[in-house]
Protein backbone atom coordinates (compact mmCIF):
# COMPACT_ATOMS: atom_id res chain seq x y z
CA UNK A 1 0.00 0.00 0.00
CA UNK A 2 1.18 3.37 -0.60
CA UNK A 3 1.49 5.90 2.04
CA UNK A 4 2.29 9.45 2.20
CA UNK A 5 5.16 10.01 4.85
CA UNK A 6 4.97 11.80 8.26
CA UNK A 7 5.78 15.36 7.71
CA UNK A 8 7.27 15.65 11.22
CA UNK A 9 8.09 19.61 11.91
CA UNK A 10 6.39 22.56 10.73
CA UNK A 11 8.32 25.88 10.61
CA UNK A 12 5.52 28.19 9.77
CA UNK A 13 7.22 31.62 10.83
CA UNK A 14 7.41 33.51 8.49
CA UNK A 15 6.11 36.69 8.40
CA UNK A 16 4.66 36.49 4.96
CA UNK A 17 1.65 34.24 5.11
CA UNK A 18 2.66 33.24 1.45
CA UNK A 19 5.55 31.82 2.87
CA UNK A 20 3.79 28.65 4.08
CA UNK A 21 5.29 25.84 5.13
CA UNK A 22 8.46 24.64 5.37
CA UNK A 23 8.66 20.96 6.62
CA UNK A 24 11.07 17.57 7.24
CA UNK A 25 9.77 14.26 6.05
CA UNK A 26 10.51 11.62 8.46
CA UNK A 27 10.53 8.07 8.02
CA UNK A 28 7.36 5.71 6.74
CA UNK A 29 4.07 6.93 8.29
CA UNK A 30 0.99 7.52 6.92
CA UNK A 31 -1.81 10.79 6.66
CA UNK A 32 -2.14 11.17 10.17
CA UNK A 33 1.51 13.43 9.70
CA UNK A 34 0.04 15.28 7.18
CA UNK A 35 -3.44 16.10 8.82
CA UNK A 36 -1.33 17.16 12.04
CA UNK A 37 0.39 19.16 10.31
CA UNK A 38 -2.36 21.16 8.81
CA UNK A 39 -4.09 21.98 12.18
CA UNK A 40 -0.73 23.27 13.38
CA UNK A 41 -0.25 25.18 10.24
CA UNK A 42 -4.26 26.54 10.67
CA UNK A 43 -3.71 27.53 14.15
CA UNK A 44 -1.04 29.45 13.14
CA UNK A 45 -2.71 31.18 9.86
CA UNK A 46 -5.55 31.97 11.83
CA UNK A 47 -3.64 34.25 14.41
CA UNK A 48 -2.30 35.85 12.07
CA UNK A 49 -4.89 36.49 10.19
CA UNK A 50 -7.06 37.95 13.36
CA UNK A 51 -7.48 40.77 11.13
CA UNK A 52 -9.23 39.72 8.47
CA UNK A 53 -12.84 37.71 8.70
CA UNK A 54 -11.66 34.30 7.39
CA UNK A 55 -11.64 32.68 10.78
CA UNK A 56 -12.86 29.24 9.95
CA UNK A 57 -11.42 26.81 7.77
CA UNK A 58 -11.07 23.13 6.59
CA UNK A 59 -9.61 20.95 4.45
CA UNK A 60 -9.34 17.60 2.98
CA UNK A 61 -6.90 14.85 2.37
CA UNK A 62 -6.98 13.12 -0.60
CA UNK A 63 -4.13 9.95 -0.01
CA UNK A 64 -1.76 8.45 -2.21
CA UNK A 65 -3.76 5.54 -2.04
CA UNK A 66 -7.34 6.98 -2.75
CA UNK A 67 -5.99 8.22 -6.32
CA UNK A 68 -3.36 5.85 -7.17
CA UNK A 69 -0.61 8.45 -7.21
CA UNK A 70 2.26 6.08 -7.62
CA UNK A 71 4.38 9.21 -7.92
CA UNK A 72 5.13 12.72 -7.27
CA UNK A 73 6.61 15.39 -6.50
CA UNK A 74 4.74 18.01 -5.46
CA UNK A 75 1.44 18.14 -3.07
CA UNK A 76 -0.64 21.00 -3.57
CA UNK A 77 -3.20 21.76 -0.65
CA UNK A 78 -5.49 24.13 -1.39
CA UNK A 79 -7.18 25.83 2.23
CA UNK A 80 -10.37 28.11 1.88
CA UNK A 81 -12.32 29.72 4.01
CA UNK A 82 -15.59 28.53 4.53
CA UNK A 83 -17.51 30.87 3.24
CA UNK A 84 -16.04 30.42 -0.63
CA UNK A 85 -17.39 28.12 -2.93
CA UNK A 86 -14.13 26.77 -4.40
CA UNK A 87 -13.84 23.37 -3.31
CA UNK A 88 -10.88 22.55 -1.25
CA UNK A 89 -8.01 19.90 -1.96
CA UNK A 90 -4.83 18.28 -1.24
CA UNK A 91 -3.56 16.99 -5.22
CA UNK A 92 -0.84 15.13 -5.29
CA UNK A 93 0.92 15.95 -8.83
CA UNK A 94 3.88 15.19 -11.36
CA UNK A 95 5.19 12.45 -12.20
CA UNK A 96 8.42 11.69 -10.07
CA UNK A 97 9.74 8.86 -8.20
CA UNK A 98 7.48 6.40 -6.10
CA UNK A 99 6.82 7.94 -2.70
CA UNK A 100 7.76 5.15 -0.42
CA UNK A 101 11.85 5.95 -0.98
CA UNK A 102 11.38 9.38 0.21
CA UNK A 103 12.74 9.54 3.60
CA UNK A 104 14.13 12.38 5.51
CA UNK A 105 14.15 14.87 2.91
CA UNK A 106 13.81 18.46 3.24
CA UNK A 107 10.45 19.94 1.62
CA UNK A 108 11.07 23.08 -0.19
CA UNK A 109 9.45 26.06 0.47
CA UNK A 110 7.72 28.11 -2.53
CA UNK A 111 5.74 31.39 -3.13
CA UNK A 112 2.38 32.17 -4.31
CA UNK A 113 1.01 35.63 -5.52
CA UNK A 114 -2.42 35.58 -4.52
CA UNK A 115 -4.77 37.34 -7.38
CA UNK A 116 -6.67 40.15 -5.94
CA UNK A 117 -10.47 37.77 -5.90
CA UNK A 118 -8.72 34.86 -3.99
CA UNK A 119 -7.63 36.52 -0.76
CA UNK A 120 -9.13 33.97 1.49
CA UNK A 121 -6.86 31.40 -0.13
CA UNK A 122 -3.62 30.05 0.68
CA UNK A 123 -2.48 27.28 -1.17
CA UNK A 124 0.07 25.36 0.15
CA UNK A 125 3.08 23.92 -2.37
CA UNK A 126 5.26 21.44 -1.21
CA UNK A 127 7.85 20.25 -3.14
CA UNK A 128 9.60 17.15 -2.23
CA UNK A 129 13.50 17.18 -3.01
CA UNK A 130 13.89 13.63 -5.00
CA UNK A 131 16.27 11.60 -2.89
CA UNK A 132 20.03 10.97 -3.87
CA UNK A 133 19.31 7.05 -3.98
CA UNK A 134 17.31 8.24 -7.36
CA UNK A 135 19.48 10.80 -8.62
CA UNK A 136 21.74 8.10 -9.42
CA UNK A 137 19.55 5.66 -10.89
CA UNK A 138 20.32 4.04 -14.24
CA UNK A 139 17.08 3.41 -15.12
CA UNK A 140 16.54 5.61 -17.84
CA UNK A 141 12.94 6.56 -16.55
CA UNK A 142 13.15 7.35 -13.72
CA UNK A 143 16.31 9.93 -14.50
CA UNK A 144 13.82 11.25 -16.98
CA UNK A 145 11.69 11.55 -13.89
CA UNK A 146 14.11 13.14 -12.16
CA UNK A 147 15.13 15.42 -14.58
CA UNK A 148 11.50 16.78 -15.26
CA UNK A 149 11.15 17.68 -11.24
CA UNK A 150 13.66 20.24 -12.23
CA UNK A 151 11.86 22.02 -14.34
CA UNK A 152 9.12 24.40 -14.00
CA UNK A 153 5.69 23.38 -12.94
CA UNK A 154 4.12 21.93 -16.08
CA UNK A 155 2.15 18.84 -17.79
CA UNK A 156 -0.18 18.23 -20.92
CA UNK A 157 -3.82 18.12 -20.17
CA UNK A 158 -6.78 16.55 -21.62
CA UNK A 159 -10.30 16.05 -20.53
CA UNK A 160 -12.96 12.97 -20.43
CA UNK A 161 -16.27 13.15 -19.79
CA UNK A 162 -18.78 9.70 -19.85
CA UNK A 163 -18.95 6.43 -19.82
CA UNK A 164 -18.27 5.93 -23.89
CA UNK A 165 -15.29 5.28 -25.90
CA UNK A 166 -13.12 8.17 -25.38
CA UNK A 167 -10.96 6.40 -23.20
CA UNK A 168 -9.72 5.06 -25.89
CA UNK A 169 -7.97 8.16 -27.00
CA UNK A 170 -6.67 9.00 -23.60
CA UNK A 171 -4.75 5.75 -23.17
CA UNK A 172 -3.46 6.13 -26.56
CA UNK A 173 -2.51 9.62 -26.25
CA UNK A 174 -0.62 8.73 -22.51
CA UNK A 175 0.99 6.78 -24.75
CA UNK A 176 1.98 8.45 -27.70
CA UNK A 177 3.31 10.83 -25.20
CA UNK A 178 5.19 8.29 -23.77
CA UNK A 179 6.31 7.09 -27.00
CA UNK A 180 7.43 10.74 -27.92
CA UNK A 181 9.93 10.57 -24.69
CA UNK A 182 7.98 13.56 -23.32
CA UNK A 183 9.02 14.33 -19.45
CA UNK A 184 5.97 15.66 -18.18
CA UNK A 185 2.83 13.85 -16.70
CA UNK A 186 -0.55 13.91 -18.51
CA UNK A 187 -3.30 15.14 -16.40
CA UNK A 188 -6.54 13.98 -17.28
CA UNK A 189 -9.50 16.72 -16.30
CA UNK A 190 -12.68 14.02 -15.48
CA UNK A 191 -16.20 14.54 -15.14
CA UNK A 192 -18.01 12.62 -12.23
CA UNK A 193 -19.46 10.15 -14.57
CA UNK A 194 -16.46 9.00 -15.91
CA UNK A 195 -16.97 5.10 -14.60
CA UNK A 196 -14.41 3.90 -11.86
CA UNK A 197 -12.82 1.15 -14.17
CA UNK A 198 -11.79 3.58 -16.74
CA UNK A 199 -10.40 6.05 -14.49
CA UNK A 200 -8.19 2.81 -13.75
CA UNK A 201 -6.82 2.20 -17.25
CA UNK A 202 -5.59 5.78 -17.36
CA UNK A 203 -4.07 5.56 -14.06
CA UNK A 204 -2.34 2.19 -15.43
CA UNK A 205 -1.21 4.36 -18.32
CA UNK A 206 0.57 6.77 -15.71
CA UNK A 207 -2.46 9.60 -16.20
CA UNK A 208 -2.92 11.84 -13.13
CA UNK A 209 -6.78 12.08 -12.76
CA UNK A 210 -8.43 15.23 -11.29
CA UNK A 211 -12.12 15.41 -11.58
CA UNK A 212 -13.47 18.95 -12.01
CA UNK A 213 -17.27 20.04 -11.51
CA UNK A 214 -19.39 19.83 -14.71
CA UNK A 215 -20.22 23.40 -15.97
CA UNK A 216 -23.84 23.71 -16.07
CA UNK A 217 -25.29 26.45 -18.69
CA UNK A 218 -27.29 29.59 -17.06
CA UNK A 219 -30.58 29.03 -16.93
CA UNK A 220 -31.57 31.22 -19.53
CA UNK A 221 -29.72 29.51 -21.92
CA UNK A 222 -31.58 26.87 -22.81
CA UNK A 223 -30.64 26.42 -26.75
CA UNK A 224 -28.76 23.23 -26.62
CA UNK A 225 -29.16 20.16 -24.94
CA UNK A 226 -27.66 20.27 -21.36
CA UNK A 227 -25.25 17.40 -21.87
CA UNK A 228 -23.67 19.45 -25.14
CA UNK A 229 -22.87 22.35 -22.67
CA UNK A 230 -21.60 20.16 -19.81
CA UNK A 231 -19.54 18.23 -22.40
CA UNK A 232 -17.61 21.05 -24.02
CA UNK A 233 -17.90 23.71 -21.32
CA UNK A 234 -16.68 22.04 -18.41
CA UNK A 235 -13.41 22.03 -19.81
CA UNK A 236 -13.17 25.65 -18.76
CA UNK A 237 -12.30 24.66 -15.26
CA UNK A 238 -8.52 23.58 -16.35
CA UNK A 239 -8.06 26.89 -15.90
CA UNK A 240 -7.84 26.31 -12.42
CA UNK A 241 -4.67 23.93 -11.91
CA UNK A 242 -2.59 26.55 -10.57
CA UNK A 243 -0.24 23.67 -9.17
CA UNK A 244 1.45 24.14 -12.82
CA UNK A 245 2.76 27.22 -14.39
CA UNK A 246 1.83 26.49 -18.03
CA UNK A 247 0.15 23.38 -19.28
CA UNK A 248 -0.88 22.03 -22.83
CA UNK A 249 -3.92 21.00 -23.36
CA UNK A 250 -4.97 17.94 -26.10
CA UNK A 251 -8.39 16.40 -26.73
CA UNK A 252 -8.82 13.23 -25.95
CA UNK A 253 -8.62 12.36 -30.27
CA UNK A 254 -5.32 13.98 -30.79
CA UNK A 255 -2.19 11.77 -31.20
CA UNK A 256 1.13 12.94 -30.53
CA UNK A 257 3.70 11.71 -32.95
CA UNK A 258 6.69 13.81 -32.37
CA UNK A 259 8.40 15.66 -29.27
CA UNK A 260 6.34 19.01 -28.55
CA UNK A 261 8.26 19.35 -25.00
CA UNK A 262 9.86 22.56 -26.47
CA UNK A 263 6.38 24.24 -26.73
CA UNK A 264 6.15 24.60 -22.82
CA UNK A 265 9.00 27.14 -23.61
CA UNK A 266 7.15 29.41 -25.93
CA UNK A 267 7.15 33.06 -23.66
CA UNK A 268 3.67 33.83 -21.35
CA UNK A 269 1.06 35.89 -21.38
CA UNK A 270 -0.33 34.31 -24.61
CA UNK A 271 -2.83 32.20 -25.81
CA UNK A 272 -1.09 29.63 -28.25
CA UNK A 273 -3.13 27.31 -30.91
CA UNK A 274 -3.28 25.80 -34.55
CA UNK A 275 -5.42 28.16 -37.37
CA UNK A 276 -8.83 25.96 -38.22
CA UNK A 277 -9.65 25.62 -41.46
CA UNK A 278 -13.69 26.86 -42.48
CA UNK A 279 -13.85 24.43 -45.43
CA UNK A 280 -15.98 21.36 -44.23
CA UNK A 281 -19.58 21.75 -43.97
CA UNK A 282 -19.85 21.66 -40.23
CA UNK A 283 -19.37 25.40 -41.26
CA UNK A 284 -22.20 26.08 -43.34
CA UNK A 285 -23.99 27.94 -41.44
CA UNK A 286 -20.97 30.57 -40.79
CA UNK A 287 -20.93 33.70 -43.60
CA UNK A 288 -16.92 32.43 -44.19
CA UNK A 289 -17.98 29.21 -45.18
CA UNK A 290 -20.93 30.78 -47.23
CA UNK A 291 -18.80 33.50 -49.10
CA UNK A 292 -15.62 30.07 -49.63
CA UNK A 293 -13.26 32.60 -47.16
CA UNK A 294 -10.68 30.42 -44.86
CA UNK A 295 -8.51 32.27 -43.26
CA UNK A 296 -5.74 28.96 -44.56
CA UNK A 297 -6.19 30.83 -48.07
CA UNK A 298 -7.41 34.49 -46.85
CA UNK A 299 -5.56 35.56 -50.32
CA UNK A 300 -8.36 33.09 -52.53
CA UNK A 301 -11.39 35.11 -51.66
CA UNK A 302 -11.12 38.46 -50.38
CA UNK A 303 -13.36 39.11 -46.77
CA UNK A 304 -16.06 41.55 -47.96
CA UNK A 305 -15.93 44.16 -45.48
CA UNK A 306 -18.40 46.53 -47.08
CA UNK A 307 -21.42 43.84 -46.59
CA UNK A 308 -19.87 42.02 -43.79
CA UNK A 309 -17.61 44.27 -41.88
CA UNK A 310 -14.06 43.69 -40.65
CA UNK A 311 -12.55 40.81 -41.32
CA UNK A 312 -12.64 38.13 -38.16
CA UNK A 313 -10.18 37.75 -35.94
CA UNK A 314 -7.98 34.72 -36.49
CA UNK A 315 -9.80 31.69 -35.16
CA UNK A 316 -8.23 28.66 -33.53
CA UNK A 317 -9.10 25.21 -33.00
CA UNK A 318 -9.19 24.51 -29.72
CA UNK A 319 -8.03 20.73 -29.89
CA UNK A 320 -4.68 22.29 -28.64
CA UNK A 321 -3.48 24.80 -27.08
CA UNK A 322 -1.41 26.20 -24.73
CA UNK A 323 -2.01 28.11 -22.29
CA UNK A 324 -1.33 29.23 -18.42
CA UNK A 325 -3.45 28.43 -15.62
CA UNK A 326 -4.61 31.46 -13.43
CA UNK A 327 -7.34 31.40 -10.94
CA UNK A 328 -8.01 35.54 -11.90
CA UNK A 329 -8.54 34.05 -15.54
CA UNK A 330 -10.75 31.28 -14.66
CA UNK A 331 -12.82 33.76 -12.56
CA UNK A 332 -12.95 35.67 -15.61
CA UNK A 333 -13.93 32.96 -18.17
CA UNK A 334 -16.85 31.62 -15.55
CA UNK A 335 -18.36 34.95 -15.15
CA UNK A 336 -17.91 35.89 -18.76
CA UNK A 337 -19.25 31.94 -20.17
CA UNK A 338 -22.66 33.00 -17.87
CA UNK A 339 -23.67 35.89 -20.35
CA UNK A 340 -22.47 34.65 -23.65
CA UNK A 341 -25.11 32.44 -25.20
CA UNK A 342 -23.87 29.03 -26.39
CA UNK A 343 -23.04 28.56 -30.26
CA UNK A 344 -22.26 25.15 -31.99
CA UNK A 345 -18.67 25.20 -31.53
CA UNK A 346 -18.93 25.72 -28.02
CA UNK A 347 -16.23 25.98 -25.99
CA UNK A 348 -14.24 26.71 -29.27
CA UNK A 349 -15.83 29.69 -29.97
CA UNK A 350 -15.87 31.39 -26.74
CA UNK A 351 -12.33 30.70 -26.23
CA UNK A 352 -11.55 32.11 -29.98
CA UNK A 353 -13.83 35.17 -28.28
CA UNK A 354 -12.24 35.34 -24.96
CA UNK A 355 -8.54 35.28 -25.98
CA UNK A 356 -8.63 36.94 -29.29
CA UNK A 357 -6.02 39.50 -28.07
CA UNK A 358 -3.51 37.43 -27.18
CA UNK A 359 -4.04 34.66 -29.50
CA UNK A 360 -0.44 33.66 -31.44
CA UNK A 361 -1.01 31.16 -34.29
CA UNK A 362 1.31 28.11 -34.15
CA UNK A 363 2.58 25.78 -37.03
CA UNK A 364 -0.40 24.03 -38.48
CA UNK A 365 2.08 20.78 -37.43
CA UNK A 366 1.51 20.95 -33.86
CA UNK A 367 -2.41 20.14 -34.26
CA UNK A 368 -3.20 18.41 -37.97
CA UNK A 369 -7.42 18.73 -38.53
CA UNK A 370 -7.56 16.18 -41.08
CA UNK A 371 -9.40 18.06 -43.41
CA UNK A 372 -6.93 20.10 -44.06
CA UNK A 373 -5.56 17.01 -45.89
CA UNK A 374 -7.98 17.36 -48.84
CA UNK A 375 -8.96 21.43 -47.87
CA UNK A 376 -5.62 22.48 -48.30
CA UNK A 377 -2.72 19.98 -48.74
CA UNK A 378 -0.67 22.84 -49.66
CA UNK A 379 -0.32 23.71 -46.17
CA UNK A 380 0.45 20.47 -44.97
CA UNK A 381 4.04 19.09 -45.27
CA UNK A 382 2.80 15.44 -43.53
CA UNK A 383 6.38 14.47 -42.77
CA UNK A 384 6.77 17.35 -40.37
CA UNK A 385 3.21 16.67 -38.52
CA UNK A 386 3.90 16.39 -34.60
CA UNK A 387 0.20 16.14 -33.75
CA UNK A 388 -2.85 14.72 -35.50
CA UNK A 389 -6.21 15.75 -34.54
CA UNK A 390 -8.97 13.02 -35.74
CA UNK A 391 -11.69 15.30 -35.69
CA UNK A 392 -13.07 14.91 -38.83
CA UNK A 393 -16.01 12.99 -39.19
CA UNK A 394 -15.69 9.47 -38.83
CA UNK A 395 -11.70 9.78 -38.55
CA UNK A 396 -11.60 8.72 -34.40
CA UNK A 397 -9.43 6.09 -34.88
CA UNK A 398 -10.73 3.41 -32.37
CA UNK A 399 -14.26 3.66 -34.11
CA UNK A 400 -13.39 4.20 -38.05
CA UNK A 401 -14.86 2.13 -40.62
CA UNK A 402 -13.43 3.82 -43.59
CA UNK A 403 -16.78 4.18 -45.24
CA UNK A 404 -17.55 7.95 -44.20
CA UNK A 405 -16.60 10.58 -47.31
CA UNK A 406 -12.92 11.33 -46.90
CA UNK A 407 -12.40 8.13 -44.93
CA UNK A 408 -10.60 6.01 -47.62
CA UNK A 409 -7.87 8.33 -48.66
CA UNK A 410 -4.55 6.38 -48.01
CA UNK A 411 -3.18 9.58 -45.89
CA UNK A 412 -5.59 9.31 -43.62
CA UNK A 413 -5.21 5.07 -43.50
CA UNK A 414 -1.87 5.56 -42.78
CA UNK A 415 -2.70 8.21 -39.58
CA UNK A 416 -4.89 5.83 -38.54
CA UNK A 417 -2.93 3.10 -38.77
CA UNK A 418 0.00 5.04 -36.63
CA UNK A 419 -2.71 5.79 -34.16
CA UNK A 420 -3.56 2.24 -33.93
CA UNK A 421 0.41 1.28 -33.43
CA UNK A 422 0.89 3.13 -30.42
CA UNK A 423 -2.35 2.47 -28.70
CA UNK A 424 -1.51 -1.25 -29.08
CA UNK A 425 2.16 -1.42 -28.28
CA UNK A 426 2.39 -3.01 -25.27
CA UNK A 427 5.92 -1.86 -24.39
CA UNK A 428 4.69 1.71 -24.13
CA UNK A 429 1.97 0.53 -21.29
CA UNK A 430 3.37 2.24 -17.98
CA UNK A 431 2.35 0.22 -15.52
CA UNK A 432 4.56 -2.79 -17.08
CA UNK A 433 7.36 0.19 -17.35
CA UNK A 434 6.96 0.52 -14.07
CA UNK A 435 7.57 -3.25 -12.78
CA UNK A 436 5.76 -5.19 -10.16
CA UNK A 437 5.04 -2.57 -7.94
CA UNK A 438 2.87 -0.35 -9.88
CA UNK A 439 0.73 -2.72 -11.64
CA UNK A 440 0.23 -4.72 -7.77
CA UNK A 441 -1.39 -1.45 -6.71
CA UNK A 442 -3.44 -0.36 -9.58
CA UNK A 443 -6.17 -2.84 -10.26
CA UNK A 444 -6.30 -4.71 -13.37
CA UNK A 445 -9.40 -4.96 -15.77
CA UNK A 446 -9.82 -8.15 -14.41
CA UNK A 447 -9.69 -7.90 -10.95
CA UNK A 448 -12.90 -7.12 -8.63
CA UNK A 449 -14.12 -3.82 -9.33
CA UNK A 450 -13.22 -1.47 -6.64
CA UNK A 451 -16.02 0.53 -4.75
CA UNK A 452 -15.55 3.69 -3.24
CA UNK A 453 -16.54 3.72 0.80
CA UNK A 454 -18.10 7.01 2.39
CA UNK A 455 -13.93 7.81 3.32
CA UNK A 456 -13.31 7.87 -0.15
CA UNK A 457 -11.18 5.08 -0.05
CA UNK A 458 -11.20 1.75 -2.19
CA UNK A 459 -11.94 -1.65 -1.43
CA UNK A 460 -12.37 -4.70 -3.78
CA UNK A 461 -16.12 -5.51 -4.41
CA UNK A 462 -16.42 -9.42 -3.48
CA UNK A 463 -16.10 -11.70 -6.09
CA UNK A 464 -19.57 -12.91 -7.20
CA UNK A 465 -18.12 -16.80 -7.45
O1 LIG B 1 -18.48 11.97 -25.00
C1 LIG B 1 -17.45 12.67 -25.01
C2 LIG B 1 -17.27 13.70 -25.93
C3 LIG B 1 -16.11 14.44 -25.90
N1 LIG B 1 -15.17 14.19 -24.97
C4 LIG B 1 -13.93 14.99 -24.89
O2 LIG B 1 -14.13 16.23 -25.55
C5 LIG B 1 -13.23 16.34 -26.65
C6 LIG B 1 -13.88 17.09 -27.81
O3 LIG B 1 -14.92 16.32 -28.40
P1 LIG B 1 -14.75 15.68 -29.86
O4 LIG B 1 -13.40 15.14 -30.01
O5 LIG B 1 -15.91 14.80 -30.07
O6 LIG B 1 -14.96 16.96 -30.76
P2 LIG B 1 -14.10 17.47 -32.03
O7 LIG B 1 -13.03 16.57 -32.41
O8 LIG B 1 -15.08 17.87 -33.06
O9 LIG B 1 -13.48 18.71 -31.32
C7 LIG B 1 -13.68 20.04 -31.62
O10 LIG B 1 -14.96 20.53 -31.29
C8 LIG B 1 -15.33 20.48 -29.90
C9 LIG B 1 -16.62 21.20 -29.72
O11 LIG B 1 -17.53 20.91 -30.68
C10 LIG B 1 -14.28 21.14 -29.04
O12 LIG B 1 -14.26 22.53 -29.24
C11 LIG B 1 -12.93 20.57 -29.36
O13 LIG B 1 -11.93 21.20 -28.59
C12 LIG B 1 -12.64 20.75 -30.83
O14 LIG B 1 -11.37 20.25 -31.16
C13 LIG B 1 -12.86 14.89 -26.96
O15 LIG B 1 -11.69 14.76 -27.72
C14 LIG B 1 -12.75 14.31 -25.58
O16 LIG B 1 -11.54 14.70 -24.97
C15 LIG B 1 -15.36 13.16 -24.05
O17 LIG B 1 -14.51 12.92 -23.21
N2 LIG B 1 -16.50 12.44 -24.10
O1 LIG C 1 -13.37 23.86 -35.60
C1 LIG C 1 -14.02 22.78 -36.12
C2 LIG C 1 -14.52 21.88 -35.04
O2 LIG C 1 -13.58 21.74 -34.03
C3 LIG C 1 -15.04 20.58 -35.58
O3 LIG C 1 -15.49 19.75 -34.61
C4 LIG C 1 -14.09 19.91 -36.54
O4 LIG C 1 -14.63 18.72 -37.02
C5 LIG C 1 -13.82 20.87 -37.67
O5 LIG C 1 -13.11 20.33 -38.74
C6 LIG C 1 -13.17 22.13 -37.15
O6 LIG C 1 -12.95 23.04 -38.19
Amino acid sequence: MIRLHRFAKLHSSKSATESLLNAIVATDDDIDGLITILKEFMSWYRAKDATKKTTSYRWQVVTAEDHCYQQCNLLLIQVTAKDKMMPMEVGVNGNLLPMKIYHQQTIQKQTYNFPTKTTNTILLFITIMAPPVARNASNGITSELVKAKTLPRRAYITFLAGDGDYWKGVVALAKGLRKAKSIYPLVVAILPDVPMDHRQKLLSQGCIIREIEPLHPPENQTQFAMAYYVINYSKLRIWEFVEYSKMIYLDGDIQVFDNIDHLFDVPDGYFYAVMDCFCERNWRNSPQYQIGYCQQVPEKVQWPEENLGPKPSLYFNAGMFVFEPSLATYYDLLESVKTTPPTLFAEQDFLNMFFKDIYKPIPTEYNLILAMLWRHPENVELEKVKVVHYCADGSKPWRYTGKEVNMDREDIKMLVDKWWEIYDDESLDYWRICGHSTAAQLPAVDKPTLVATKSGRYVAAPSAA
